[in-house]
């Protein structure tokens, strides 16, 4: 096994009397793709508010690269290389594609938002051409002076993968990438993210349609009611029969 990069410890967290997360051990190995499946309300969002922040577990602890994330606040998480991408794109409407791609460049040269500067700051030259690069990467140059607002909702997820993407994360988590696109658009982001798996990065990935998780995860983890019901490779997940019981009437592996 290689280097393990994040390492969730025995996590537990309730909301109320409602257990979301009971027992959880997850170990992502450096340079894998880790996708986590469940059917609805498995915990999986919950799982990765863990992670980077905006839960904290009632007991257990999630470390990244050998230091402690629990506690730490969400920006905290994010400036040690813990990058999220979200299911509904957070971008920023009104600027342009080169604008809203410079501004995470900018925060990670700078170490943190600075919206009062903004003028000054959009002409370091140094951080236009890493947010061009980007958007040249992901296919999104030619739109660079659009407003995103007027962007398709595949460009849009595109385009914030372009803003976690220029942060040069240690760990990409990525929710859902592909909910709500149509087939085509699926299968563009799939090609992208094996793009971006031969640079060797880490991602975790939460995702209900099969055929995405298949085509990428080299590991999957399987939630069910808070608690993890199988781990292992795609092959050993396909073929547990445990997993074909949470997933009963749902979707297909
Ligand atoms: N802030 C909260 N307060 C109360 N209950 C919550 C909260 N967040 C999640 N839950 C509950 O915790 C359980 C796990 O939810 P979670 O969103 O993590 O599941 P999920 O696997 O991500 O589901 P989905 O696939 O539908 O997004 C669910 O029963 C949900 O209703």
């Amino acid at each position: 096994m290689g280097d393990i990069l994040l390492h969730v410890k025995d996590v537990h967290k309730s909301f109320g009397g409602l257990k979301a997360l009971t027992n959880i051990n997850l170990a992502i190995e450096q340079g894998t793709t880790h996708a986590i499946i469940g059917p609805n309300g498995a915990g999986k969002s919950t799982l990765l508010n863990t992670v980077i922040g905006r839960l904290v577990p009632d007991s257990g602890s999630v470390m990244f690269g050998g230091r402690s994330l629990t506690g730490l606040k969400p920006f905290e998480i994010n400036q040690v290389g813990v990058v999220r991408v979200f299911q509904t794109p957070e971008i920023f409407p009104d600027l342009t594609l080169l604008q809203n791609v410079m501004i995470p460049a900018l925060a990670k040269k700078e170490g943190s938002f600075r919206f009062n500067a903004f003028a000054s700051l959009f002409k370091d030259t140094d951080v236009r051409d890493q947010a061009l690069a980007m958007l040249e990467d992901l296919g999104l140059a030619e739109q660079k002076d659009r407003e995103a607002a007027h962007l398709s909702r595949g460009d849009k997820r595109r385009l914030e993968m372009a803003m976690g993407l220029v942060q040069r994360p240690r760990l990409l988590l990525l929710d859902e990438p592909t909910a709500g696109m149509a087939r085509h658009d699926t299968n563009r982001t799939i090609d992208l993210l094996q793009e971006v798996k031969k640079t060797g990065l880490t991602k975790v990935i939460i995702e209900h349609d099969m055929h995405v998780v298949f085509s990428l995860a080299d590991r999957i983890t399987v939630l069910a009611q808070g608690t993890i019901i199988c781990e292992g490779t795609p092959d050993e997940v396909r073929g547990n029969p445990k997993v074909q019981e949470a997933y009963l009437g749902g979707a297909h592996l």
